[in-house]
């Protein structure tokens, strides 16, 4: 058996094709674009590719769109006052200050800086209260991802089983309490599994739904999948690089091993990454629209 591919990268321009026609219609009848801000701090390769890979998109949909790099020593006091400037600019509808943050600088204390109504990464702790409580304003953006692909690729969620194998802020945690909301790509039975976890393949063999954001490049075998069960890869784990110089993903999921027990499976790359982006465009599309007052 092979399992049916979850192509993330094709369902991404395809709401990308939505987004960019919303966009469109915005400007025609309203006068403004979405503002989207990505805040670089020093110079780490993966974040400069990613940063990169959402202005790209942001520039595609017609967004305004600014790149903000500053030097890997900035004061913790000058990036709030940055940070502040885009609060109180009206022209920005989304704020993005990519992680990780150089070690003098709380992270927490930046992300919790950023208006709420900005925070089109859902990272600030009065979004990830209204998110648990089943009010969210944004979703986070690869868990947003991660449900968009379930429900799009027809993957029945009400009643499932679904494994979280990983208990991160960013994906871990969220999804979780996502998928175990009421409405559409919820409704499931929920468990999350973690490095303390007794026994992790009880879990993930049982599971009808295995969402892996475990950070271990490959660390879900083939046999620790129940056979037909779909599976969503959250990892980008680079394991080296091109003779021209470009990076080698590799999941937390031994991919050619999971494809032949699995119903469906999200590749990596092209599968849960595209996604990510795709819906932190949505989320400035969403802020520019209750920034403006616009009804959908
Ligand atoms: N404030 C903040 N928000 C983030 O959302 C955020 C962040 N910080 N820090 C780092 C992580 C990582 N992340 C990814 C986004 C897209 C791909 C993606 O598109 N990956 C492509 C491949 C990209 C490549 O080839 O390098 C794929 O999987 O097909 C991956 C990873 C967002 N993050």
């Amino acid at each position: 058996m092979s399992a049916k591919l979850i192509k993330g990268a094709e369902v991404a321009k395809q709401i990308r094709e939505e987004l960019a026609a919303e966009v469109k219609s915005i400007k025609e009848k309203y006068g403004v674009e979405p503002g989207l801000v990505t805040i670089l701090v020093g110079e780490n390769p993966a974040s400069q590719s990613y940063v990169r890979a959402k202005q790209k998109a942001a520039h595609e949909l017609g967004f305004y769109s600014v790149q903000d790099n500053q030097p890997a020593d900035i004061s913790e006091d000058n990036l709030l006052a940055l940070i502040d400037k885009y609060n109180k600019d009206p022209k920005i509808d989304g704020i993005l200050v990519q992680l990780p943050l150089p070690k003098h600088i709380n992270e927490n204390k930046v992300l919790y800086a950023i208006d709420p109504g900005k925070d089109v990464d859902a990272f600030h702790p009065f979004n990830v209260g209204k998110l648990m409580i089943g009010q969210p304003d944004y979703l986070p953006c690869t868990p947003a991802g991660i449900q968009e692909l379930l429900i799009r690729s027809g993957t029945e969620t009400s009643g499932a089983e679904v494994v979280v194998v990983g208990r991160s802020n960013i994906v871990g945690k969220p999804i979780a309490v996502m998928m175990m909301q009421k409405g559409k790509g919820a409704n499931a039975t929920v468990t999350v599994c973690h490095t303390r976890t007794k026994d992790v393949q009880f879990h993930t063999k049982r599971a009808d739904i295995l969402i892996v954001a475990a950070g271990v490049t490959e660390y879900v075998k083939g046999d620790w999948i129940k056979p037909g069960a779909v599976v969503i890869d959250v990892g980008v784990n680079e394991v080296g690089q091109t003779a021209d110089g470009k990076r080698i993903l590799k999941g937390d999921v031994a991919f050619d091993e999971a494809k032949e027990v699995a119903s469906a499976i999200t590749p990596v790359p092209g599968g849960v990454g595209p996604m990510t982006i795709t819906m932190l465009m949505k989320n400035t599309v969403r802020a520019c629209k209750v920034h403006h007052k616009i009804k959908d």
